[in-house]
């Protein structure tokens, strides 16, 4: 495993017509690639992950895992507007000399994969055996496999979609109404707006886990209790979890992007920028995922023209992409020798 951080010193245009002067990317790399070039797994990570992929995907990457650095090339990068290595809101603004704070220009899910498109160029990667993401890292794949169909062999997309719900930008509103109800965000500080992350966090893990995940693991067995719930406390747990990990500045960039996010704009319609799409592709919805519900991928999978649908049945709600890996793997697995150089996929929905 190498962490490395790639520099881009000229202006990177955003979609907005804004600019960034400079981008650095922060990524990592397992495994080395082959002669031939074509064992080139990417990862596009979700809203708060990095690049260690090893490290949040355990049981899908990982030295015995499907994607492990004997066989494939392992390239993981930390998007745009992340605090793990790559420019962000707490990064020196060139302009001022200070960090950027609030002044970091808004992006969206089509400049991250744009700097994804840089980096891979930068390295010399010519083609992906598979590209895949979950929930906004999804979102990032669907762009890139849009706006580069010729890179993408194979295309993983997981709990996630071509256009940002109402529901989902609901959720995301509120977390940044909690971030904007603590007047430190505006302070422009490294740790402005904690206090409003940790209530963005304990809203946002409502809507990646369900009533039965709460119930197997929250439940009270003390009939005599009344208050300091387990619940409570684990509400309050995640969101300092977060907090001690994670900034403000970041979370509300990178959730205005996620909301951002629909495949259709400015190509005619959202089908018709699914049908771009030429890699073989297999799209995974989980039973219980509330806030990216199978509905989507099934539209996802209907447009994309060499597409496969499946759901995983879980009870962990949308946070089940990242947690259900040994059905993930074998789904992929399975779906890998499918797609194979030669073999049609069968779409079905
Ligand atoms: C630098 C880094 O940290 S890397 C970034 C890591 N995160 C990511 O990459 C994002 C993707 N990952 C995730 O979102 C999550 O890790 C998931 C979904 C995979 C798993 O979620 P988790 O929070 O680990 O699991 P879960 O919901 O079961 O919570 C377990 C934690 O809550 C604590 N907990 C459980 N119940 C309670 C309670 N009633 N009160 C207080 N704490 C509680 C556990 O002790 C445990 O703490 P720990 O994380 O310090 O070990
Ligand atoms: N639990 C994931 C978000 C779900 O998409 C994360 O924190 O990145």
């Amino acid at each position: 495993m190498s962490i490395h951080k790639f520099n881009y010193t000229k202006t990177f245009p955003l979609e907005n017509g804004k600019r960034l002067k400079g981008v650095q990317i922060a990524y990592h790399t397992y495994g080395r690639l082959n002669t031939r070039k074509d064992n080139v797994i990417w990862v596009c990570h979700a809203l708060t992950a990095n690049s260690d992929v090893f490290d949040w995907w355990p049981g899908l990457f990982g030295e015995k895992d499907l994607f492990n650095p004997q066989e494939y090339y392992i390239i993981c990068a930390n998007i745009i507007g992340s605090p793990y290595g790559t420019t962000n809101p707490l990064s020196i603004n060139p302009s001022t000399d200070q960090p950027y704070y609030l002044a970091f220009p808004q992006f969206s899910i089509r400049d991250l994969a744009a700097a994804h498109e840089l980096l891979a160029a930068h390295l010399g990667i010519a083609k992906i055996k598979v590209l895949i993401g979950g929930s906004l890292g999804g979102q990032q794949a669907m762009e890139w496999a849009i706006s580069h169909p010729e890179r993408i062999e194979t295309l993983v997309l997981l709990a996630t979609n071509a256009q940002h719900s109402p529901w989902g930008i609901a959720f995301n509103e509120s977390q940044r109404l909690a971030i904007r109800a603590d007047r430190t965000f505006y302070a422009n500080k490294p740790h402005g707006g904690a206090k409003g992350l940790k209530v963005a966090r304990s809203i946002a893990l409502l809507s990646y886990r369900t009533y039965e995940t709460y119930g197997a693991t929250q439940l009270e067995t003390d009939a005599d209790k009344i208050d300091d719930f387990k619940a409570s406390s684990y509400q309050n747990y995640q969101g300092e979890k977060l907090v001690k990990r994670f900034n403000a500045y970041s979370y509300w960039f990178l959730s205005k992007a996620m909301d951002a996010h629909h495949v259709g704009r400015g190509r005619n319609s959202i089908e018709q920028a699914l049908q771009a799409i030429t890699a073989k592709t297999l799209v995974i919805g989980i039973s219980s995922d509330q806030l990216f519900p199978l509905e989507e991928q099934q539209f996802l999978a209907k447009h994309i023209p060499a597409a496969k649908f499946i759901a995983i049945n879980s009870f962990y709600g949308h946070d089940g992409f990242l947690i259900e890996t040994k059905q993930i793997s074998k789904e992929i697995a399975a779906f890998l020798k499918q797609a194979a150089p030669g073999k049609t996929v069968q779409a079905f929905i």
